[in-house]
């Protein structure tokens, strides 16, 4: 017997600083490639998937403004390094006979498609997993402001962010680990307490589109398809 799916149509954020593994900087490749392997899994279960990545493995826009530099050309980077990290996950899907897109917000024709709504749709009904990067393609956001935008493009019935962390607390566990966790939340409650898993742009995208978050450790293996099917360990935002 099937088991249910919890979500048929999702959007995946995947953490670029996930990426690195304990490299601390960059790409692991065998990191790509585990997490491409549950991605496949979860397509397997008959679930529409489609991904932003992050580049927090490679480039954040505030690390140039926090120096004095340009905030704005600082953001073009970070937009860049998500280009380079979702190269490297079509690369790890491509590897496991996934067929991939990979859909770029800012224009780079000789390297990639560019984003539209219209393309990223054929796309994913022809049955391919659509790899959103460069972001929302403008500075000041954060590929979380551009997953809970691509998830409400896409139609998608959730937004899943596999992350550092296995879900949301009262304050970062990796700064208090004595933090309590949550297994369920409204999206204004994240609002109201200023839950910093993801910024606010993003939250109120989501609430907006009556889109449910759920928030899960990226790093255990097979969680992703646990999750779908009702088991996993993740924090379920929804109204
Ligand atoms: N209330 C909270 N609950 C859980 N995690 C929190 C909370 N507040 C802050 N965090 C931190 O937020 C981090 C996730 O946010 P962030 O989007 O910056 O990283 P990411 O998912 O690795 O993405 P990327 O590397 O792509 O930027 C967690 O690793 C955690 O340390
Ligand atoms: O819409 C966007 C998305 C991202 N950026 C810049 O890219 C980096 C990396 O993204 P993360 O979400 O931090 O992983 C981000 O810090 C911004 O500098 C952007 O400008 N616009």
């Amino acid at each position: 017997m099937t088991a249910e799916l919890r979500f048929k149509r999702v959007l995946l954020k995947v953490s670029g600083e996930a990426l690195m593994g304990d490299q601390g900087f960059g790409i692991d490749v065998a990191v790509a490639d585990r997490i491409a392997g549950d991605i496949a899994a979860v397509r397997r279960l008959g679930v529409d998937i489609s991904v932003v990545i992050g580049g927090g493995n490679i480039f954040r826009g505030v690390a140039v403004a926090s120096k004095g530099g340009d905030r704005v050309t600082g953001d073009h980077m970070g937009m860049l390094a998500t280009v380079i990290n979702a190269l490297a996950l079509r690369t790890s899907l491509m590897k496991l006979g996934v067929d991939t897109v990979v859909l770029s917000a800012i224009a780079m024709p000789e390297i990639c498609e560019s984003f539209s709504q219209r393309v990223a749709l054929a796309h994913a009904e022809a049955g391919r997993v659509v790899i959103f990067a460069g972001g929302t393609g403008n500075p000041f956001f954060t590929t979380d402001s551009a997953a809970a935008l691509r998830a409400a493009e896409m139609g998608a019935d959730a937004l899943f962010k596999g992350t550092q962390v296995d879900g949301i607390y009262s304050e970062d566990p990796k700064i208090n680990p004595n933090a309590e966790r949550y297994d369920q939340l409204t999206h204004d409650d994240v609002l109201r307490q200023g839950l910093a898993i993801m910024d606010v742009a993003a939250i109120a995208l989501a609430r907006e589109n009556r889109i449910p978050i759920v928030v899960f450790s990226i790093h255990h293996q097979g969680e992703f398809a646990r999750i779908l099917t009702g088991g996993g360990r993740a924090t379920i935002v929804s109204d």
